[in-house]
């Protein structure tokens, strides 16, 4: 289970003396092994919330806890840590690593804890799975299409096995074909007991979900009702 818990979050702006609410005492509840979706207007601090539930920007206010793991009490090796081991982060812009081939973006996460060899051919069976072709493996982020990058990005997501996958917009450059892949692969990682955060544009993706979510003015509501 993981608990986000009176959430609030606020921006200063560098030329103004006032601060930006974006968060408002969020509190949400996700099960293990469900999937959520997170939709609302462009801005609403979607990205926001799945940073701060990620562990990579601290609330202004308000825990997250993984079980009985409060992620903000930990210091910052031990945080690192704990997000490597558990969370799959698929960004909105991808993050990958401009001077590394494909393959090697995938295995980045784990280069330094694992057998090269394992962790080559892991990196190969996901880049499969969701459909990169070998031609691409070697090749780097610049030479690939955007929806090649969000697949490549996804697939570094999933080299730990994480439990829980956060994604940021993981369908926004696909076409349906690989829209509908990306769909197939999160329903498959539920199946296998993974928990899923997701944030889209896409109401057909994120009514794939166990739940959907509205972010607007701060708040977050579930099918219209306060949560
Ligand atoms: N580091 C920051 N400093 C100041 N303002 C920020 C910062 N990060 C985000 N914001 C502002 O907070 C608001 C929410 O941003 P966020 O990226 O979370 O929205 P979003 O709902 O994910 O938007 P989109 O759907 O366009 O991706 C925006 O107005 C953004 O400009």
């Amino acid at each position: 289970m993981i608990s986000v818990k009176n959430v609030s979050k606020s921006f200063q702006h560098l030329s103004l003396s006032q601060k930006t609410v974006i968060l408002q005492n969020v509190d949400l509840s996700i099960p293990k092994g469900s999937w959520i979706s997170i939709v609302g207007p462009s801005g609403s601090g979607k990205s926001t919330l799945l940073n701060i539930i990620s562990g990579l920007l601290k609330p202004d206010t308000g825990e997250i806890y993984y079980n009985d793991v409060d992620l903000y009490q930990l210091h910052n090796k031990a945080k690192s840590d704990f997000r490597r081991k558990t969370i799959g982060f698929v960004f909105q812009d991808f993050k990958l690593l401009p001077y590394y081939s494909v393959v090697d973006n995938v295995m980045l996460p784990l280069l330094y804890d694992r057998k090269k060899k394992e962790l080559y051919d892991k990196a190969v069976t996901l880049l499969q799975s969701i459909g990169i072709k070998k031609e691409l493996f070697s090749r780097l982020p610049e030479g690939l299409s955007g929806g090649e990058k969000q697949r490549v990005a996804i697939a570094r997501s999933l080299i730990a096995d994480p439990d829980v996958m956060v994604c940021d917009e993981p369908t926004g450059n696909l076409d349906r074909e690989n829209r509908d892949r990306i769909i197939d692969l999160l329903g498959q990682l539920r199946e296998d007991g993974k928990t899923i955060i997701l944030v889209t544009h896409d109401l057909d993706v994120a009514d794939h979900g166990d739940k959907l979510y509205f972010l607007k003015d701060g708040s977050l509501t579930l099918g219209g009702v306060s949560v």
